[in-house]
């Protein structure tokens, strides 16, 4: 007899030192061997409401200073908003480039170097605007604890794949920083063709 293997499992947990704040980092893997962490930061009791951030993994953005994106911005900035509110989580799902991986972002950014957007570069590449999924972070809040949350993010179809999972998102809160001369055209690209929300006049 064979025993159905699990889609996603917690492995371990430690100490995370950062620039910002003790964390502690929670390593998770997919059956397909992805590998994703959850950084925790504080203390609740089951049933309160946690900040929490998705982000989902953007190399050049996150670790490399790119202002292609708004990503580095967003993570330094949301794990700041963690540890000045005393709690919360970061989940980091690697789903780099919206899902398409590193190497056809490059190709897609190639592509958006001459002229086409976000969403028809990935299109001209054979992919969907949007490839992510989202069900992996109802264990990684199982895991920590974590049933009701203010979710920072300008996604709403972050909010909707929570409150799908049975996640109660009490709050969204905006987080709208790194909107820059090399980014603005792409923002504006997300609010008008993928449901992103922005206050119009910061791209005035
Ligand atoms: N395919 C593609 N992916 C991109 C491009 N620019 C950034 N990304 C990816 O877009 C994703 C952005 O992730 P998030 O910041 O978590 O999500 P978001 O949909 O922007 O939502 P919020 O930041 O929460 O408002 C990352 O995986 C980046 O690698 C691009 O031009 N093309
Ligand atoms: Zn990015």
């Amino acid at each position: 007899m064979t025993s159905k293997q699990p889609k996603y499992e917690y492995v371990s947990s430690a100490r995370l030192p950062t620039r910002h704040g003790e964390f502690r980092i929670h390593g998770f893997v997919e059956a397909s061997g992805q590998e994703h962490v959850a950084l925790s930061y504080g203390k609740w009791e089951k049933g309160d409401t946690v900040p929490i951030r998705i982000h989902s993994e953007c190399l050049t953005g996150d670790a490399l200073f790119s202002t292609r994106c708004d990503c580095g911005f967003q993570l330094e900035k949301a794990l700041q908003n963690i540890v000045e509110r005393g709690q919360g989580v970061l989940l980091y799902l690697r789903q780099e480039g919206r899902g398409i991986g590193l190497l056809n972002k490059i190709r897609a950014y190639n592509l958006q170097d001459s002229g086409m957007d976000t969403v028809e570069a990935n299109e001209h590449l054979g992919f969907d605007a949007d490839l992510r999924s989202y069900d992996i972070c109802k264990l990684m809040l199982d895991t920590l604890d974590v049933t009701q949350v203010e979710l920072m993010t300008n996604n709403p179809k972050k909010l909707a794949a929570l409150e799908s999972l049975g996640v109660n998102v009490v709050a969204r809160k905006p987080i709208d920083h790194g909107i820059t001369a090399d980014n603005k055209h792409y923002l504006k690209t997300k609010t008008e063709k993928l449901g992103h929300v922005f206050d119009p006049h910061l791209f005035k």
